[in-house]
């Protein structure tokens, strides 16, 4: 399993083992004593599964507050997508700053976003299947957002149009608006 940096603390890039052969492949896509291993300690309670039919459709930037605040292991099931997190903990020194990466099913790549980021993603193909597992159960009171065009952040959603969003995603607000409640701790 590879473990790789992206430069915004505790956000990481995991890479679980293929195991081909004549027929396919075989992976084990979640391990706890694998993460544990690798100082990743995370309880998730819940596996999250959505399909986006539409290329260009961008849900996010998504997040749910304390008490109720998710941490998220992301991967891609089926197409390709382009997968973002916000850095919203205050008092980190990476404020506001986005990390993107391109999950596929065929790279099989998994981002770990810890709670304390704005998650979203935009899909690269049609029928794109994102599953997720979440540290914590969906709690819509607690739930907030940052627009996924914030200018602070500038975001490069490699879009080539307009994209395809739900009604509460087109309506979201600006980070400069957000009492963010979430405080940095630095990763032992
Ligand atoms: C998130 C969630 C939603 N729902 C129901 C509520 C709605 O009736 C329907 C669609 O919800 P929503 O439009 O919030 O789904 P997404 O836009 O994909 O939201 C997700 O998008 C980004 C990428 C995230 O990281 C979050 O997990 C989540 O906010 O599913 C549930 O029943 N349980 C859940 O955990």
């Amino acid at each position: 399993m590879d473990i790789e940096q992206t430069g915004l603390d505790g956000l990481v890039v995991i890479t679980p083992p293929r195991f081909g052969d004549a027929r396919g492949f075989f992976a084990e896509t979640y391990s706890a004593t694998k993460l544990a291993d690798h100082g990743i300690t995370t309880t998730f309670v819940q596996d999250n599964h959505s399909l986006s039919a539409e290329v260009g459709t961008i849900r996010g930037l998504h997040f749910q507050a304390p008490p109720h605040a998710q941490a998220k292991l992301v991967r891609c099931g089926r197409g390709r997508l382009f997968d973002v997190a916000v850095d919203i903990r205050k008092g980190s020194p990476t404020y506001g700053h986005w990390f993107g990466i391109e999950l596929t099913f065929e790279n099989g790549k998994q981002l770990l976003v810890p709670a304390g980021f704005a998650h979203g993603f935009v899909t690269q193909e049609p029928g794109t299947e994102i599953i997720y597992k979440c540290s914590d159960f969906y709690a819509p009171e607690t739930e907030g957002a940052v627009i996924w065009n914030d200018p602070d952040i500038g975001i490069d959603w490699r879009l080539e149009a307009a994209p395809v969003l739900s009604d509460k995603d087109a309506v979201a607000g600006r980070l400069k608006d957000l009492d963010s409640p979430f405080t940095y701790e630095a990763t032992p």
